[in-house]
C-alpha cells in the first residue's frame, strides 16, 4: 500500500442493487406482489433496468407509467406499503453477492481499505438485506435514499456516506452499475468505477465512468490507488 497521505483509511463506496448484490429477482417479485393488486400486468426482469435505480417509490411510479396507468397519492401509499412489507419479509430471498465480491473485500481489507454502501434503496431495507447476507459488518456506513435530504445523483448522498464512514473524499472511490452512481460521483468529484453486470438501461460505457471492471477480481489496490485524487 502507498504511504498514508491522510488520517482516514482509503474508502470504497459501493452501490447495492446491481453492484454488490444481484437483487433483481426479489425486486421483481415484490414489485409484482404490489402492482398486480392494482390490476397491472406483472413486470419482467427486462423491465427492471428501466424501473430500478431511484428507490421503491420511483420503481412503483415507473411501473404505473410503463403500464400507462394513473397513480393517485393514496394508491402510491398503498403500493409502497405492500412492496416494502413483502420485500422486507422475504429477505434475503434469492439475492446474493456477485461473484468475487467476498474475495475482493478480503483482499482490499487486508491492504487497509474500508468500505461503505450508498444506495437509493431505503436504509432499513439495505441494512436488513446486508445483515441477512452476513455482510453488514463489512461496511463502516450503509446509507439509503431516505438517509439524507437528498439521494443519488446528488453529491451530498455520497459525501455524507463518506463522512459517516470516517473517510475523506480525496481518498475515496465509488463503484456502481448505473447512471445515478456515476452522476453522484461526478457531482462529488469522486472517481467512479462501473460494473457492466448490473441494471443500467444503457450500456455502461456510454455513461463514461473512469473505469469499467468486468468483475470484482479486477477491483485491485493498483486500480483504486491510481484513481484516487489524494
Ligand atoms: O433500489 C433502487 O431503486 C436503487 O438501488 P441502488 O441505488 O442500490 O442501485
Ligand atoms: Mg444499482
Amino acid at each position: 500500500m502507498s504511504a498514508d497521505r491522510s488520517a482516514s483509511a482509503p474508502l470504497i463506496v459501493f452501490d447495492l442493487d446491481g453492484t454488490l448484490i444481484d437483487t433483481a429477482h426479489d425486486l421483481v417479485d415484490s414489485l409484482n406482489h404490489a402492482v398486480v393488486q392494482a390490476g397491472l400486468e406483472p413486470v419482467t426482469y427486462d423491465d427492471l433496468t428501466f424501473l430500478v435505480g431511484s428507490g421503491a417509490k420511483a420503481m412503483i411510479e415507473r411501473t404505473f407509467a410503463l403500464r400507462e396507468r394513473a397513480l393517485s397519492e393514496e394508491e402510491l401509499a398503498f403500493q409502497m406499503k405492500e412492496f416494502v412489507a413483502h420485500y422486507h419479509a422475504h429477505m434475503p430471498g434469492v439475492s446474493r453477492p456477485y461473484d468475487g465480491l467476498m474475495d475482493a473485500l478480503d483482499r482490499l481489507e487486508a491492504e487497509g481499505y474500508a468500505f461503505a454502501v450508498c444506495t437509493n434503496k431505503m436504509e432499513k431495507l439495505a441494512k436488513t438485506l446486508l445483515s441477512e447476507l452476513k455482510l453488514d459488518h463489512r461496511f463502516k456506513a450503509i446509507t439509503g435514499g431516505d438517509s439524507f435530504d437528498v439521494r443519488k445523483p446528488h453529491a451530498e448522498h455520497l459525501l455524507g456516506t463518506i463522512r459517516l464512514a470516517g473517510g475523506d473524499p480525496v481518498r475515496a472511490v465509488m463503484v456502481g452499475d448505473s447512471l445515478n452512481d456515476i452522476l453522484a460521483a461526478r457531482n462529488a468529484k469522486v472517481p467512479v468505477i462501473a460494473v457492466p453486470f448490473g441494471y443500467s438501461d444503457v450500456p455502461i460505457a456510454t455513461l463514461d465512468p473512469d473505469v469499467i471492471i468486468q468483475g470484482f477480481d479486477e477491483l485491485t489496490v493498483t486500480l483504486v490507488e491510481g484513481l484516487m485524487a489524494g
